[in-house]
């Protein structure tokens, strides 16, 4: 096999995978990912002991312990293209020899639970409310920069399409489910479920309108009425289907959590997000 040039698996100087500053030994197995860096510390301030800290740009990781489990905390920034670089680099960290530059021959599966903010489409989901993300589909492309054939939920695409009048000018968007054992893991009354879509922007590719027209105004009403299988489509973000999609292709587990903060349905805001996100991140602790 020949070994993996030093421009596709770029290193730092000491040792450190590019963008995210981290050695090999410095992740755990079991890791949470934010989008906000702040939120970084609003987790590991519950930890018994934080054994190491980084930030480069937007990534910031705190290793430590949680009641006695070693966890990682690591934010991933904004969007699908920040998940491709997140991705690729922590399973480089763990499936890839940074001495020889050789992929290594046997594999390690990590845990990965997003801690999130997201926007809720559905009425019965109002702000405060916590969802899992039993499947997403990706509006954004970033899955499609990849040989995704055979791993993607064709039929729930197609469906969504049809549903949706998809303009194909905008790409094809992909489906991928959460992995079903951290579902069962993580399922409670306490929890909303749905299908959760994932856009390449907070404005526009969300339906949101200040001073330019969107392509389909009509788009987050349709996402609202769309039902595959037993699931509604219920929440937008612009993080989960990236994760599932890579999880997939990289044979991760991966699920995805919602604090929902706006309800675009009825065009509220959260008045306190942060309390939402708290209860998220303890309910998170308790169950990983
Ligand atoms: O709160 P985070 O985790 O960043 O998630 C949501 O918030 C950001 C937009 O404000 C996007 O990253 C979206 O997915
Ligand atoms: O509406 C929302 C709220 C949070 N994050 C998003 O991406 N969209």
């Amino acid at each position: 096999m020949s070994e993996i040039k030093a421009s596709e698996l770029v290193l730092n100087p000491d040792g450190s995978i590019y963008h995210l500053n981290l050695k090999p030994e410095h992740i755990a197995q079991n890791i949470i990912f934010v989008g906000d860096q702040f939120r970084v510390q609003e987790i590991s301030k519950h930890f018994d002991v934080i054994e190491f800290k980084t930030q480069k740009r937007e990534f910031v990781t705190h290793t430590g312990t949680y009641k006695g489990k070693r966890i990682s905390v690591i934010s991933t920034g904004i969007g699908p293209d920040n998940i491709d670089i997140v991705f690729n680099e922590l399973d480089a960290l763990v499936n890839i020899d940074f001495e020889t530059r050789q992929i290594k021959q046997e594999l390690t599966a990590l845990n990965i639970i997003r801690v999130g903010t997201s926007g809720s489409l559905q009425e019965h989901i109002p702000v405060g409310s916590l969802l899992m993300s039993v499947a997403a589909i990706g509006t954004d492309n970033m899955l499609r920069s990849y040989r995704s054939e055979g791993h993607t939920n064709l039929a729930m695409e197609d469906a969504f399409i049809q549903h949706t009048k998809w303009n194909a000018i905008k790409g094809r968007p992909y489906a991928i489910e959460a992995d079903q054992e951290l579902i069962a893991k993580f399922r409670s009354s306490e929890m909303h479920e749905g299908i959760t879509i994932t856009a390449g922007g907070f404005y526009g590719a969300q339906g949101r309108v200040l001073r330019i027209a969107v392509e389909d105004e009509m788009l987050n009403e349709k996402i609202d009425s769309f039902k595959f299988d037993t699931h509604k489509a219920t929440n937008l973000e612009m993080e989960t289907a990236a994760i599932y999609g890579l999880s997939k292709l990289l044979c991760h587990h991966s699920l995805s959590l919602n604090a929902i903060i706006a309800n675009r349905k009825n065009g509220t805001f959260s008045d306190n997000p942060y309390e939402t996100v708290e209860k998220l991140i303890i309910y998170t602790l308790d169950k990983i």
